[in-house]
This record gives structure tokens, sequence and C-alpha cells, in this order.
């Protein structure tokens, strides 16, 4: 957020005094007025409560509550640091007549009768957890809307952890650009719908950022007039095993519709694989007897052969992208494993082989796979650097990293992706893009935002159980989307 900041700086030192807060409150109170439209029709006589804080973020929400109030809405302001309120927002308010209490039990009262409440407690100035006295708001029962100002009080802004309790809130309406922490779990399940409101600042160069689909449909390989199968790339994948074919037929799914020429096969499941999928080609052997491919995919269902298979991968000078079992094998190597390779490494955990794969990297126990899916941005951060190598960290919300220190958060997917095999056909797509020639931030965050659109997709709406090759099959679909203008 020290970016954020400077760039509020900069751009305050060009305005009047209290210009930019006056923007931030006017686009917060018409959200807040919609919302109490909506809900009860109008916004005259209905209640609402603000919990202002000792910032800037609390000055935010007493001037909307002063707005509202303004509007005929019967405005209660909770001061949480009484000698700290903003003075400027709380004589806003006063001249609107507002009310304005510092007890807790009259507020925790206001709190849970109001027909919208708006956190405005701790914004981005916010460190740790909340404060004791904001503590028993983000527990109190309420009928009515929360609306975060700027961030859902609680949320770690840069990273999206909340350590200890948060403000849950149905809208948020953030200030001049997307916090991280409202696009990556936990924190972005606080936050409701997020709206952009524009202060005039200039969006400072990204920390973290999340594609789009005019971006993804950039970075889609398109065959032009010239091309043929092999110059669109040939994808090897190594995956399957006596015990989990199936495995190697979803991540080839997923190869087939990622835009490689061709997908290789090869391991224990050719035979299940030809039959579903002619049009794959299969090697005897492992990954160095193939013929030339322009990146590998190991892992999915490994089983007995991925060792040999992941050394064989690794020894070789194309992308490799590394998931499932072969993940685990990693993880026993350690980095090391990967300190010869010529080309990039894309290893594609989640968080239980993330836990490993930190095992692997610092020697002792593995870390609780519930503490790094508390801490995505962190985790996947961590990898990246400990391994040189590109992560796409899966679940809820999935992270890419890239060892320079990009990170791209993904925008798409569904909960109804959490069945099995989805992952196998993830690897199958991220590796073909691989092969098409995409680096490895790029195959990662296009692949993660297809296959998720690909999840809802073939969950519908309002969303229904589906299956692994359920999704494999939507990706044609949902690829012509996002190449539609
Ligand atoms: N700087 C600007 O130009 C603008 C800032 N804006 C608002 O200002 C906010 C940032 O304001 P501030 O820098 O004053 O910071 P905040 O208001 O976010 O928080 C700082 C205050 O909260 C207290 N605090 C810190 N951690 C806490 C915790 N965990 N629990 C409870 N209290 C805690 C601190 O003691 C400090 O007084 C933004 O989020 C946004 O809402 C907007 O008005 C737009 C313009
Ligand atoms: N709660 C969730 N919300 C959204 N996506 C999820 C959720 N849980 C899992 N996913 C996605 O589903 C896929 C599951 O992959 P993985 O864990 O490898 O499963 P499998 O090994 O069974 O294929 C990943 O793409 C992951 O990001
Ligand atoms: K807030």
């Amino acid at each position: 957020m020290e970016t954020v900041r400077a760039a509020e700086a900069e751009l305050m030192a060009r305005l009047p005094e209290g210009t930019l807060m006056q923007r931030a409150a006017a686009g917060l109170a018409a959200t807040c007025a919609r919302l109490l439209t909506g809900r009860r029709g109008r916004v005259y006589g209905s209640r609402v409560t603000v919990l202002a804080g000792s910032g800037d973020n609390g000055g935010d929400a007493l001037y909307a509550g002063a707005a509202l109030a303004r509007r005929g809405a019967r405005v209660t302001a909770v001061l949480l640091v009484p000698e700290k309120a903003h003075p400027g927002g709380l004589a806003a308010l006063r001249a609107a007549r507002g009310r304005v209490t510092v007890e807790q039990e009259v507020g925790l009262a206001d709190f849970s009768r109001a027909d919208l409440v708006l956190d405005g407690i701790v914004g981005i100035g916010g460190r740790g957890g909340l404060r004791p006295e904001a503590q028993p708001y983000a527990r109190a029962a309420r009928r009515g809307a929360v609306v975060a100002v700027d961030l859902p009080s609680g949320v770690d802004a840069d990273t999206g952890e909340v350590p200890g309790v948060a403000l849950r809130a149905d809208v948020t309406v953030c200030f001049g650009t997307y916090k991280p922490g409202l696009l990556i779990d936990p924190g972005a399940s606080y936050a409701g719908a997020v709206q952009l409101v524009g202060i005039g600042l200039e969006p400072p160069a990204a920390e973290v950022t999340a594609l789009q689909h005019a971006d993804v449909a950039a970075l889609l390989p398109v065959p032009g007039a010239e091309s043929d199968k092999y110059r669109r790339g040939v994808v090897g994948v190594a995956a399957g095993s006596a015990t989990y074919p199936g495995a190697a037929l979803l991540a080839v799914a997923g190869a087939l519709h990622g835009g490689a020429g061709a997908v290789r096969y090869v391991g224990t499941a050719a035979e299940e694989v030809v039959r579903r999928f002619p049009e794959v080609l299969v090697t005897e052997g492992g990954p160095a007897g193939a013929g030339r491919v322009q990146a590998w995919v190991v892992g999915p269902g490994g089983g007995e052969g991925v060792r040999q298979a992941l050394a064989e991968a690794l020894a070789s000078d194309v992308p490799v992208l590394v998931d499932a079992d072969g993940l685990t094998e990693l993880g026993r190597l350690g980095p090391d494993a990967l300190a010869g390779r010529t080309a990039p490494t894309l290893l594609t955990p989640h968080t239980g082989e993330a836990a490993r794969l930190l095992a692997g990297a610092g020697g002792g126990t593995p870390p609780a796979a519930d503490d790094l899916a508390a801490s995505r941005l962190a985790t996947a951060r961590r990898l990246a650097a400990d391994y040189r190598a590109t992560v796409l960290l899966k679940g809820s919300t999935t992270v890419v990293a890239d060892p320079g220190g990009a990170v791209r958060v993904n925008p798409t997917g569904t909960s109804w992706l959490a069945t099995a095999g989805s992952g196998d056909v993830l690897a199958g797509l991220a590796g073909s893009l691989l092969a098409a020639g995409l680096a490895p931030l790029d195959a990662a965050s296009a692949a993660a935002y297809l296959h998720g659109l690909a999840g809802r997709e073939a969950a519908g709406e309002p969303g229904a159980p589906t299956t692994a090759l359920a999704v494999a099959g939507a990706l044609p679909a949902v690829w012509r989307a996002v190449r539609t203008p």
C-alpha cells in the first residue's frame, strides 16, 4: 500500500485540501443511497450506522454519513476512538443532524438494527488484527447491509490475510485502485461485491495484478496461415499410473484444448488415452526417449513412474510443468533439483502440495495446509523465490507468482471446480500454452483464467455439481468467448 499512499500524497499536493476525501465520500454515499433505495424504496427515514475509526477511513465514512443524513436518513455515528475521530467529518455529520455516540452498548444495538452499516473503522492504514474496541462489531448479529469503506476492517490490504477477526461486508467501495486484499482469500471473501470509485488517482504500477478478457485474448495462441502442428508446439504429458489412469485422460483433455498443435503422451495409461483420444501421439518409455516436445507436463496421477519421469523431464531443455505427485517428489528433492535447468519450470501446487514443497526447501516439518491457505500471496511468493520457478497456487483464490516478483491473482473460477481431477485438466491446459510459446507467468495465468471460466460454464447458473471432463469440454466455448471483442 506504500505505492498507493505515495500516489495519493502526490495528487493531494496538487489539489485543494480534502478534495480526495470529498470525492471518495461522494462515491460512497451514492452507492449507499442506491443500496437503501433498492432495499427500502428510499433513503429518507432509513437507519444508518457509521462505524468510525481514528483515521481518514473514518473520515470518509463520516462525510458519507453526513450526505445520507442530508437526504433524510437517520444516521448514528459510533466513534471507536472518540478523541481521534476525523474533525471535519464529525462536524459535517453534526451539521446534518446526525447522532453521535461513543458508548459501545449503544453502538452495538444500533449496529444490529441498522438498515445499512458503513464500516469506516480502518482502511489501508490498518496494521495487525482489529483492535479490541472494534472486535465486537465483527461478531455482532445484524439485519442490514454492511458497506466497507475502501476495505473490510481487519483485512490486510496488501495480502488478503485476516489476522484475527474482520467485518464481513456485502459491498466494498474501494477508492482509486483495487487493493490486493480485496482479490485474494481469505480477505476477498469478506469484501462482498467490490465497487471501484475513481478519485482521480493515477493508479501506481501494481505489484499484484489480475488479467481481464482482453489481456487473455491477446495472449492466446492463434494459428496463422503458415502454421503447422509442429510450429504450433507439441506438449508432452507424462501422467497417469495403474492406480490413476484417469488423471492421464484429464491432463490430455486439458492439453488438447490448450493451443498446442499436438499432444504426446508417455506413461502406463497409453491404451486408455488412445482409445479415448485417437489424436494423441503415444511413445513408449519416458520423456527422455520421446520425440521432440516444446514443453512437458509431469505428475498428474503420477504413481510409481513419477520419479523417473520427473528426472527425465527436468533434464530436458524445454519448459516443464510439475503437478500433483510430481510435486511431492520435487518436495523430497528440494530446490536443488531445479538448479541446473536451462528452461523455465512451472509448479502448480494446491496448499497441501505447497506445504511439502516448503518443507523440502526449508528442511523440517511441513507447515499446515490451512495456514498456507490463509496466506496465499506470501506462500506463492516464497515458493517462487525458494525454487526459482513460477508458481501457480491453486484453491479458492488462485495466485500465480513469478520468481522475478510479478504476481497475478486469478479473477475467474467457482467453488464447483473443487472436484476431483479438475487440477489435472488445468495442468494439461497450462502445459499446452507453455508448448505454444507463452512465458510461464502468462501460460499459468491464462490457463487459470480459462479454467475458471470453464468451471463456471460447466457448473451453469445458478450452479450444479460438474465434473473435470465437463470442465475440459467447456474450454472451446470459453476460449471463443474470451476472443469475442
Ligand atoms: N490519503 C488520501 O488521500 C485518501 C485516503 N482515503 C481514505 O483514507 C484511508 C487511509 O487513512 P489513514 O491513513 O488515516 O488510515 P486508516 O484510517 O486506514 O487507519 C489508521 C488509523 O487506524 C488505527 N488502526 C491501525 N490499525 C488498526 C487496527 N488493526 N484496528 C483498529 N484501528 C487500527 C490507527 O491507530 C490509525 O489511527 C483509506 O483507506 C481511505 O479510506 C480516502 O479518503 C481517499 C483519499
Ligand atoms: N473453493 C474453491 N473455489 C474455487 N476454485 C477451487 C476451490 N477449490 C479448488 N478449486 C480449484 O479446483 C482445482 C482443483 O485442483 P486440485 O486441487 O489439483 O484437484 P485434483 O488433484 O483433484 O485435480 C484447482 O484449479 C483449484 O484452484
Ligand atoms: K473499512
